[in-house]
């Protein structure tokens, strides 16, 4: 299949990027990455969680973030609402758009939300039910689609059956996320053949975790099977509180740079997507984990 023209990146930075970071990030320094984010062309910024600020203390202030940013109105802001009581928080924020989010591994969906896949679907249920309701869109996650931190590979089918459930809900896209990035890209052509049973291709994201390396050429493997939708992390940042050692997303400076040079248009920005990964670099203290980054600002200082 050919490349598709245009990738819709979504940036899962300040949530994703964030949920996990030990250096302590102020409500105002997420407000200025998102509103630096918001300048880049990107149309899609993941910008907090309502979950329990007891197990992701890191989201607290998620309401405050929310309030403070300067949004667009062509820039849908998602924020993660696992129960009524967390979309209750995105109501209240003014939320236009939330994602609840599963996993295909059992052992990983009771240690990141207390349940049972089975439960949890049961409980996204009357949340999105809920959400679609008051007019916000729903957006689906499945953890661990490739690989699970205490149970290895996964088998793909369950992957497609948890991904049909959310659809079931009205999700208006499924996020296949290699929590652990160790998949491969024929591990990852399969596991999308087998959820393109059940949700059309265009509305399957993949949010791939650059753990092992891996993450480009598995995000490479599924646009050439038509998937048109990456989630990607300024700067690399993040990991999962979940699963140990799992590094950040895959950086968003080194998907734009490789659909660039496939021709496939984003819309967005490199270099101000730089400018607001050198700027939560500084504020944690650590140089951008993104290949690309590091390259054109060596390049830049030569
Ligand atoms: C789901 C729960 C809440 C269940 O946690 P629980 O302990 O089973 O929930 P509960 O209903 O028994 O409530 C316990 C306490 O939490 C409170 N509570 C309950 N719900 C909320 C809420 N929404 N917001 C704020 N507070 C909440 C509730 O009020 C109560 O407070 P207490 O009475 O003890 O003071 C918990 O497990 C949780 O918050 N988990 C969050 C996990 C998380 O955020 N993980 C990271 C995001 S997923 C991810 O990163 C993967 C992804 C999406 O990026 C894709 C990939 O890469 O794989």
């Amino acid at each position: 299949m050919a490349l598709p023209d245009f990738v819709k990146i979504v940036e899962v930075g300040p949530r994703d990027g964030l949920q996990n970071e030990k250096a302590a990030v102020s409500t105002e320094q997420k407000v200025r990455l998102i509103d630096m984010l918001s300048e880049t062309g990107l149309k899609v910024i993941e910008s907090g969680a309502f979950v329990s600020p007891k197990w992701v203390p890191q989201m607290a202030d998620s309401a405050e973030v929310m309030a403070r940013i300067g949004r667009k109105p062509d820039i849908s802001y998602p924020v993660l609402a696992p129960n009524l009581k967390g979309l209750e928080g995105a109501l209240a924020a003014q939320a236009e758009e939330i994602a609840i989010f599963g996993a295909a591994s059992e052992s990983f969906s009771k240690r990141n939300i207390n349940k049972s896949i089975a439960e949890s679907l049961d409980a996204f249920r009357p949340v999105a039910e809920k959400a679609l309701a008051e007019g916000l869109r729903v957006r689906g996650y499945i953890s661990c689609v490739l690989g699970c931190p205490y149970e290895g590979r996964i088998d793909p089918t369950v992957v497609a059956e948890v991904s049909r459930e959310l659809k079931s809900m009205g999700c208006y896209e499924i996020s296949l996320g290699d929590t652990i990035g160790t998949g491969t890209p024929e591990e990852a052509r399969r596991m999308i053949a087998a959820v393109a049973e059940y949700v059309p291709i265009e509305e399957i994201g993949v949010h791939f975790h650059d753990t092992y390396g891996q993450a480009l050429a598995n995000l490479y493997a599924c646009l050439e099977m038509g998937v048109a939708v990456a989630d990607a992390s300024v700067a690399g940042l993040g990991g999962c509180p979940y699963a140990k050692g799992a590094t950040g997303n895959v950086a968003t400076e080194d998907v734009l740079y490789m659909l660039q040079g496939c021709g496939i248009g984003t819309g967005v920005d490199l270099t101000k997507v730089m400018a607001a990964g050198r700027f939560i670099s500084d504020v944690i203290g650590r140089p951008p984990v993104s290949r690309v980054h590091r390259a054109l600002m060596a390049k830049d200082a030569a």
